[in-house]
């Protein structure tokens, strides 16, 4: 049984809120960006990276662009003490990049830390430790003096000890477990801390306000950022950082926020990944910015790529639905939907639009090196014959008249639903193919002969076989097509109007240029049967859609 009684609210809104942050509608710029996928993301794996995979991993994050880097907790393992000293030692730092180590505010931690990010180019010293009500009484059982005093001697050893060490470091003090401390408090451990350290402009440190868990919604998150921006000492010489978890869902939401209310830099991990339901995910931050039109200086072009290499590396699942980056987070399956992209597409390419305003899709699928055909417009039961013909006009130049559009997506609709399954690109235009296109059974025109006559009458002279027999069939028409058609009903006795005729060149599809001609055929009771025909010659191909639309014929027709 659920019970409800047993929870209540666990953070600490700030004493004052100002709101100003509210007023803002937008992020203006992109925020310093720290990837931590290599120590939160790594110490939430079931199996952390071994050295090869996290070398892979690291670079990876150096090609998405990143130029701050947690690179691991060296006192934790072999492996991350391991990483450190190749990636110093091999000389893999670019001259761009700052790498960062996290550690404890424990000596013997500290220590080893030193050791391994000895001799590094540059190198965040990352320190924590947990100010959180709820750690204070169970964890450490320590007062709030005692607490702070254990960040102000880490920072004291950290300090003493960078200068001990060869290296060019940078600090950083997180207040772990912040959004269950009171931020009053939580502000004078870090003014604490800054006094130790003693930030200048030129050498400034960062004070990281972690959502270690998330406790409360995005808007109160945003007003602690803003509570301690305001009261931090050395304001101009902190870079005031963020390092989002998503434990209800809204990682991403707080970090706007916090953002909007002052936060300079962002802890995260790609695909959100981390401790429990994750560390914020960078991707959808970046991406989220740059669809408002926010260079976010992260690049995410290869999407495919960096899901691959996540996905083995790491041996977690890039959801179907991780926004940006999934498998599905363009496709659309429904018909309405798809035929609103269809058009936006063709909007597009009319008005020589710049400017992504495609309706259902936030971004050019193609920005993130993911393609139209395969992506976006995927047919289901749902679909409907706006996106079923864009389809097929995408992948095989087929640019099907509207009733006949109609009639084909009915026609794929049923299959998909029939089989309960999606069908391809290729599956439709194989459906078009035997249904539709050149269908020469049961009836079929072998030869035609024409004679010109007065009055621009067309005569036709017809080989035609039906159901297996060649018969000869003569006729007049007011055009070739007429004619043959004409032939064709003496023959079988058929009784049909034709109601629609379309035609177009078919070029660039590998085929040299071909004419491609559709006919829609109205039967007794107004029933419409449809086919297209395909030829070198314009009238040829006129004839093989007719034959294509009588050999469709609806039942009971004859
Ligand atoms: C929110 C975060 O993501 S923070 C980062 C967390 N990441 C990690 O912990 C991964 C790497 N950690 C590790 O490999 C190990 O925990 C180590 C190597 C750091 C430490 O290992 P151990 O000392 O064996 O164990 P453990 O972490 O359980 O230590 C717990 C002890 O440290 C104490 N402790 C924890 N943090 C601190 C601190 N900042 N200052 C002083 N003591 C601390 C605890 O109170 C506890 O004390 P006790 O032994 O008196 O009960
Ligand atoms: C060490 C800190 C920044 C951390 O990982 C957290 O609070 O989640």
């Amino acid at each position: 049984m659920m019970d409800a009684t047993k929870y209540a609210p666990g953070y600490y809104p700030p004493k004052e809120n100002e709101y100003r942050w509210v007023k803002k509608d937008h992020i203006e710029k992109a925020p310093a960006w720290c990837s931590v996928d290599l120590r939160d993301g790594n110490q939430a794996l079931i199996v952390p990276m071994s050295l090869d995979e996290k070398l892979e991993f690291y670079q990876l994050l150096l090609k998405i662009g990143f130029k701050e880097i947690e690179v691991g907790f060296p006192a934790a393992s072999q492996t991350e003490y391991e990483f450190l000293r190749t990636i110093i030692e091999k000389d893999m730092i670019p001259e761009d990049v700052t790498v960062q180590v996290l550690t404890q505010c424990r000596d013997h931690i500290i220590r080893k830390t030193f050791e391994a990010v000895q001799g590094a180019p540059r190198a965040v010293i990352h320190f924590y430790n947990s100010t959180s009500v709820a750690q204070r009484e169970q964890v450490f059982k320590m007062s709030k003096e005692e607490i702070k005093e254990i960040a102000v001697s880490g920072a004291r050893l950290v300090k003493q000890l960078s200068q001990e060490y060869e290296g060019n470091f940078l600090f950083e003090y997180s207040p772990e477990s912040f959004t269950g401390t009171e931020p009053e408090y939580a502000v004078e451990v870090c003014n604490a801390v800054l006094d130790v350290m003693q930030p200048t402009p030129d050498r400034p440190m960062i004070i990281n306000l972690p959502v270690t868990v998330e406790m409360s919604m995005p808007h109160v998150y945003a007003n602690q950022i803003e509570y301690c921006s305001d009261r931090l000492k050395y304001r101009d010489s902190v870079i005031l950082s963020t390092h989002p978890h998503n434990d209800r869902g809204t990682g991403v939401a707080c970090t706007e926020l916090a953002l909007l209310a002052g936060a300079q830099r962002v802890e995260c991990c790609l695909f959100g990944n981390g401790e429990r339901t994750g560390n914020v995910d960078a991707i959808t931050l970046a991406m989220n910015m740059y669809s408002h039109g926010v260079d976010p200086k992260l690049d995410f072009s290869d999407m495919p790529h960096i899901c691959e290499v996540y996905e083995r590396v790491t041996r977690m699942k890039v959801n179907d639905r991780q926004p940006y980056a999934g498998s599905l987070v363009f496709a659309a399956f429904s018909g309405s939907h798809q035929d609103a992209i269809a058009k936006g597409m063709h909007y597009r390419e009319e008005h020589h639009e710049h400017r992504w305003t495609c309706p259902y899709l936030p971004i050019d699928p193609h920005d993130v090196g993911r393609t139209y055909d395969a992506d976006v417009i995927r047919v289901n039961s749902q679909s409907g014959k706006g996106g079923i013909g864009y389809i097929l006009e995408e992948s095989h130049g087929f640019q099907l008249p509207p009733k006949m559009r109609e009639h084909f997506g009915y026609r794929i609709k049923d299959i998909s639903d029939q089989h309960h399954k999606e069908l391809k690109p290729e599956e439709i235009f194989d459906v078009f193919n035997k249904e539709y296109r050149n269908k020469i059974s049961p009836i079929n025109v072998i030869e035609a002969h024409y004679v010109q006559q007065k009055g621009n009458n067309i005569t036709a002279m017809v080989t035609i076989e039906k159901d297996g027999e060649v018969y000869d069939s003569t006729a007049k028409g007011n055009g070739r097509l007429d004619a043959v058609s004409n032939a064709i009903k003496l023959l079988t006795g058929y009784s049909y109007a034709l109601e629609t005729y379309t035609e177009h060149s078919l070029e660039d599809m590998g085929s040299g240029s071909q004419a491609v001609s559709y006919i829609g055929l109205k039967w007794k009771n107004d029933q419409m049967s449809w086919g297209a025909g395909q030829d070198t010659d314009i009238i040829r191909s006129g004839i093989k859609a007719l034959v294509s639309a009588i050999n469709n014929k609806p039942e009971k027709e004859d």
